[in-house]
């Protein structure tokens, strides 16, 4: 038997919470074979640890094989207590009359004191991945707020901004989504992100060329994939929870367990390249193996793309700036 692998969970009785503790604990991220500690954070508000609660004897009553211990916790330094991966999920909603800038600068908070927490107790390789929006700046506060942790192992979902562009490229190609690899979505999550399939391959032919359509492009797949978030809040009255967990459970499995030489798509910081500034948290392209991830490097950028790629730069930037004077 594998030693188990302690997995903090925040905002556990939320949404996503909801769709992705069952699929933790019955081996779907880290393998079949793979006990798991599941840690699992909420407010310190009645209802919600009353909710926790729940979801703790819901997960009890799947006896699950692998689910080798569970913690339900108010205290992040309890949470985060020796964790080898992170999902910060939990994060400050926008209220009514909120504006971004209010949103940004309380889910600030939140992600210093997490940050703080992960810096003192956890894992000292410890992987987190920040699902909470704004992902990018929540998990660039993290990150900065955690000095003795490596950088590199603070990452932003983009993955689920990765599938819908995945999906709506299959539907156009008339294709299957295994098919395709050599996605990516660079940037923000944010309707400002840039689904790129120009060295998309299908079957290992230019996928670009099969679809050879830059008006979709432009004007349908783009602004389709970015806004997607908002058509689901639209049609279901409630954002994104199944497929968000779904993304995350795809982020960190393949971040763990390796991608077999497919592109996936993780908010990272920068080294510099793509003339991103070092330490912005950005989508880009990478491999992955061995609990590593390498960014694909040098890839030709056209005026179309440094154009979209510098729009959700700048976005970036000025959440960074916003809470500049908090780090
Ligand atoms: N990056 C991405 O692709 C996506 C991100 N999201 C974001 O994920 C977050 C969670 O979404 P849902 O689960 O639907 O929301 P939800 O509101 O259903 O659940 C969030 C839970 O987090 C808890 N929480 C809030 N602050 C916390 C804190 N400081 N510590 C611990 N727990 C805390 C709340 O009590 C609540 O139970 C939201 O910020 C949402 O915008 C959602 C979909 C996709
Ligand atoms: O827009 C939201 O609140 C949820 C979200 O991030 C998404 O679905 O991409």
């Amino acid at each position: 038997m594998k030693k188990p692998v302690r997995v903090a969970v925040t905002g556990a009785a939320g949404q996503i919470g909801y769709a992705l503790l069952f699929r933790i604990a019955s081996g779907e991220m880290l393998g079949k074979d793979q006990p798991v500690i599941l840690q699992m954070l909420e407010l310190p508000l009645d209802k919600a640890q009353a909710a926790l609660k729940g979801v703790m004897m819901e997960l009890e009553d799947c006896a699950f094989p692998l689910l080798a211990g569970m913690v339900g916790t108010d205290d992040p330094r309890v949470a985060f207590k020796d964790a080898d991966v992170a999902l910060l999920v939990g994060a400050r909603p926008r209220g009514p009359g909120m504006e971004r800038k209010d949103l940004l600068l309380e889910n600030a908070k939140i992600f210093t004191e997490q940050g703080k927490a992960l810096n003192d107790v956890a894992s000292r390789n410890v992987k987190v991945l920040v699902v909470g929006n704004p992902a990018n700046t929540n998990a660039y506060i993290a990150m900065k707020s955690a000095p003795d942790l490596p950088a590199k192992n603070f990452t932003a979902m983009l993955r689920l901004d990765h599938n819908r562009a995945l999906s709506q490229l299959a539907i156009k190609a008339g294709v299957q989504v295994a098919d395709i690899d050599r996605l990516i979505v660079w940037g923000n999550h944010s309707p400002t992100m840039y689904p790129d399939y120009r060295f998309a391959t299908v079957a290992n032919a230019s996928l670009k060329d099969k679809i050879n359509d830059a008006d979709w492009n432009a004007n349908d797949f783009i602004p389709k994939v970015g806004k997607r978030g908002a058509a689901i809040i639209e049609a279901r009255g409630l954002s994104s929870a199944a497929s968000a967990a779904n993304a995350a459970i795809d982020h960190v499995r393949d971040w763990l367990l390796g991608s077999n030489g497919k592109w996936v798509t993780m908010g990272i910081p920068s080294d510099g390249s793509y003339g991103i500034p070092k330490d912005v948290l950005y989508g880009f392209p990478v491999t992955t193996q061995g609990g590593e991830y390498t960014m694909i490097r040098d890839l030709p950028i056209d005026d179309f793309s440094r154009e979209r790629m510098d729009k959700t730069l700048a976005e970036l930037e000025e959440e960074r700036a916003g809470v500049a004077h908090l780090l």
